[in-house]
């Protein structure tokens, strides 16, 4: 955990440290209003990096692009209740603390050694749910009461299909966040695709004064895409998972042949998910993992709206959502995963870029 040490001020609370670090524990609105309000002054740049913890790799890429450009990152670390489902994982989502604070000093120093930087990680808010819902928490419900953002259609295409209150928490707690840091870039990984469009459109809309800046997906050596999520799927499952990035690809790569064609293209992607079902479906109970498919989506890049057929000039978004399913006759001794492999939902996605005409 982080530890506390005097400031040596006159001020009541102590300064709050990652350990063996300058990072900053920021812990309430107030405080990082005062850490805020002299770099505004001084015309010091800060960037904000929203996560939910449980860092990973593709977390960090995010901080080292910000950190290239802005004098100041700060990391949010906040798992936001009221973008899980009532049935989701919010109990069981993963809350490495101690893991994440080490990651987080062992980067800074990193930043630090390289001299092209602007910036290093100033500061980790980290609030508690009733420093972000002051008025208390409105729920997980659909029809919860409160103060919400609500970006639509958007929020209710693809994701928001399967997920009904997840962009209108994501968009309510990026709205408070930025609020709170008066950052003047934000960053977001391509890894939850229309979560980016859903806060492009939320600055755009609401005139924020903000810079969104999207980073590229990181990928495990084998395809699959880096995510928190991925630890409860232990590693029979954790073979398999890279079905939906392989088929995500092989519409890519019709795409790259010349189709345009929207059933060619999600065509070439459904093939081969029948194709890895089918084989796994063969195996038997001890040996397989079964996966249903959500969706598979061609959608435009701007609204998420699904597309009859590219249109080269502007290109397309390839997305998709796969549950891998609990394992079937776990065996003794078998690493099922974080909080015994319940169903995992993965997601990916892969821009056709607009490069023909
Ligand atoms: N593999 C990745 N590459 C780049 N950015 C990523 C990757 N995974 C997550 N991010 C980005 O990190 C930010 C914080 O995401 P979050 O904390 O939800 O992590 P996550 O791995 O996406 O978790 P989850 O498994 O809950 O979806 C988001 O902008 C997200 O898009
Ligand atoms: C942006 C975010 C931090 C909001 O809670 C979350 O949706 C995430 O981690 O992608
Ligand atoms: N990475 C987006 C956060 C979520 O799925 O809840």
């Amino acid at each position: 955990m982080a530890s506390r040490c005097s400031s040596g001020a006159t001020g009541p609370a102590a300064l709050e440290k990652l350990p063996g670090s300058s990072i900053r524990v920021l812990r309430t609105v107030e405080s990082v209003r005062r850490w805020r309000r002299p770099l505004l002054l001084d015309q010091r740049s800060v960037a904000l990096v929203p996560t939910m913890g449980a860092l990973h790799e593709g977390h960090l890429s995010l901080i080292r692009a910000a950190a290239r450009a802005n004098h100041h990152v700060v990391v949010s670390l906040y798992v936001n209740p009221a973008q899980f489902g009532v049935r989701e994982d919010l109990a069981s989502y993963p809350v490495t603390w101690d893991a994440d604070a080490a990651a987080l000093v062992r980067l800074d120093r990193e930043l630090a050694d390289d001299g092209h930087n602007l910036g290093r990680i100033s500061a980790v808010f980290a609030p508690s749910t009733s420093e972000m819902y002051p008025a208390g928490f409105p729920g997980q419900e659909v029809d919860s009461k409160g103060s919400f953002v609500t970006i639509t259609p958007l929020a209710e295409l693809l994701e928001g299909r399967s997920r009904p209150t997840f962009f209108r928490g994501v968009a309510t707690v990026c709205m408070k966040l930025f609020n709170i840091v008066q950052p003047e870039r934000v960053y977001f990984g391509q890894k939850d695709v229309q979560q980016t469009v859903v806060i492009k459109t939320l600055v755009r809309d609401f005139m924020l004064p903000i810079e969104v800046v999207v980073e590229p997906t990181a990928r495990a050596e084998d395809g699959l895409a880096l995510s928190s999520r991925n630890v409860y799927l232990g590693t029979r499952r954790r073979r398999v998972a890279t079905v939906l990035y392989r088929a995500l690809q092989a519409a890519e790569a019709a795409y790259a042949r010349g189709a345009t064609d929207r059933a060619e293209i999600l065509g070439a992607a459904h093939g081969l998910l029948n194709q890895v079902l089918a084989e796994q479906a063969a195996l038997s109970a001890e040996e397989r993992v079964l996966f249903g498919v959500d969706y598979v989506s061609l959608a435009d890049p701007d609204t998420m709206e699904e597309l009859p057929a590219v249109d080269p000039a502007k290109g397309g978004i390839l997305s998709g959502a796969v549950k891998m399913l609990p394992v079937e006759a776990a065996q003794p001794g078998e690493d099922l995963g974080h909080s015994g492999g319940p169903a995992v939902r993965l997601i990916d996605n892969i821009i056709l870029p607009p490069s023909r005409s």
